[in-house]
């Protein structure tokens, strides 16, 4: 200091933006949300899921009174002793995959991001948005935004649309002071693309005959009660493949669109992959061709040794573990098949985390 004022040199400005920057940062934090599991395997338990879950008005979605009559008095007292036992079956000491793996996801993204606090809610069952929010708040009482992921890559009313709209219900509701931003659906991103692709590639080094995309079905009727154009979705020929606004909100096809982006960045030839609609539940029709049917006719049309990829769930749950890694294994190897191999979830992949930084890092600094 010659003439009494302070010297700011490069390093001086550096250190100030860098901390100006980190306040801004940090006024900032994550929800990474997902569907949610049962408290445990015991029927009592999976019966409170399941009421929750399915007394939702965007997954069951018929009039109070008939939804209360079916799911209370019909679905939920035959359904909940069989999923107790798929839960039973596919249960980790730490607990359900679903909420173990979306705790470990929330740790890894929480080393990628370092300092930008990175929580967990469920849709169904616990945390909460609201218990996220709070534990949000309790580490930053001056928290201005919170960004939402849904676990979610595709847009269906019974997934994305009702754990966002229940996130936002509960920061209308709580009058939270933060402002809610959500990260829409990542069915055609590149960086989700690359991942699952990066994903699957180790399966495809071995002998193969076919890649199974088996995805979530969902009622036909969802799929055309959100065409926004109410002229489109399973109306035009091949509808899924005609440009339309529809596709927005259209979950068949962004699955479709998922589906041919992850062959083409992994060479798949078209006669090598096919796509199918698995948990179909009621006995409306949902998304053609169902996961079991095609389980059972793939050994016939010579596709014997089968792989099999989830792209739906980001990480692994009752639905790909039980469902596919055990029942549908078992039916595909009864009815000829030879190897069955379930390529799991993108779960901690390295390159699905970074995604999930990046995403995260460009809407902190914009
Ligand atoms: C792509 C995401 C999902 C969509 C779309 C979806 C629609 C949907 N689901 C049901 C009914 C059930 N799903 C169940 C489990 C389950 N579903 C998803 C995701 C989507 N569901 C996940 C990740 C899971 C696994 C949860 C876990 O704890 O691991 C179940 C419960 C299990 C069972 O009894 O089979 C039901 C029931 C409907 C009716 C629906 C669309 C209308
Ligand atoms: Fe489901
Ligand atoms: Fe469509």
């Amino acid at each position: 200091m010659l003439s009494g004022k302070p010297v700011y040199n490069r390093l001086h400005l550096q250190q100030f933006r860098t901390s100006t920057n980190m306040e801004a940062v940090t006024d900032k934090g994550i929800i990474l949300m997902n569907l949610g599991s049962p408290e445990s395997t015991e029927v009592p338990d999976v019966k409170r899921y399941l009421m929750e879950f399915l007394m939702d008005k965007k997954v069951i979605d018929y009039p109070y009174l008939l939804r209360l009559l079916l799911v209370g008095g019909i679905i939920v007292p035959r359904r909940s002793p069989q999923s107790a036992e798929a839960y039973k079956r596919i249960w980790w000491p730490e607990g359900s995959p679903l909420v173990v793996l979306t705790k470990q996801l929330q740790a890894a993204v929480q080393d990628e991001l370092q300092d930008i606090p990175v929580t967990i809610a469920m849709r169904y069952g616990n945390p909460s948005p609201q218990a996220a929010y709070d534990e949000l708040l309790a580490k930053n009482p001056r928290l201005k935004e919170v960004i939402l992921l849904p676990l979610y890559p595709h847009y269906a009313m019974s997934s994305y649309e009702t754990a966002v709209d229940y996130a936002k219900a509960i920061h209308k509701r709580k009058k939270y002071k933060f402002k809610l931003t959500t990260i829409p659906p990542y069915y055609g991103n590149e960086d989700y693309i690359q991942a699952q692709a990066a994903c699957m590639q180790p399966y495809l080094e071995q002998d193969y005959d076919h890649v199974l995309f088996s995805y979530h079905g969902v009622p036909e009727r969802h799929i055309r009660k959100g065409d926004i154009t109410k002229t489109h979705c399973l109306k035009v020929d091949d509808c899924c493949h005609v440009a339309s606004p529809a596709h927005e909100f259209c979950y068949r096809h962004q699955v479709f669109h998922t589906s041919e982006r992850v062959a083409a960045a992994l060479n798949l030839p078209k006669e090598k992959w096919g796509i199918s609609f698995q948990s179909r539940l009621g006995k409306e029709q949902w998304l053609l061709p169902y996961t079991a049917s095609r389980l059972t006719e793939l050994p016939a049309e010579g596709k014997k040794k089968l792989l099999v990829v989830c792209p739906a769930f980001v990480s692994d749950c009752l639905e790909t573990l039980e469902e596919i890694g055990m029942e549908g294994k078992h039916s595909f190897l009864e009815s000829g098949g030879e190897s069955f191999t379930m390529i799991p979830c993108m779960n901690l992949h390295p390159m699905w985390v970074q995604a999930i930084g990046k995403w995260c890092r460009q809407l902190i600094q914009p």
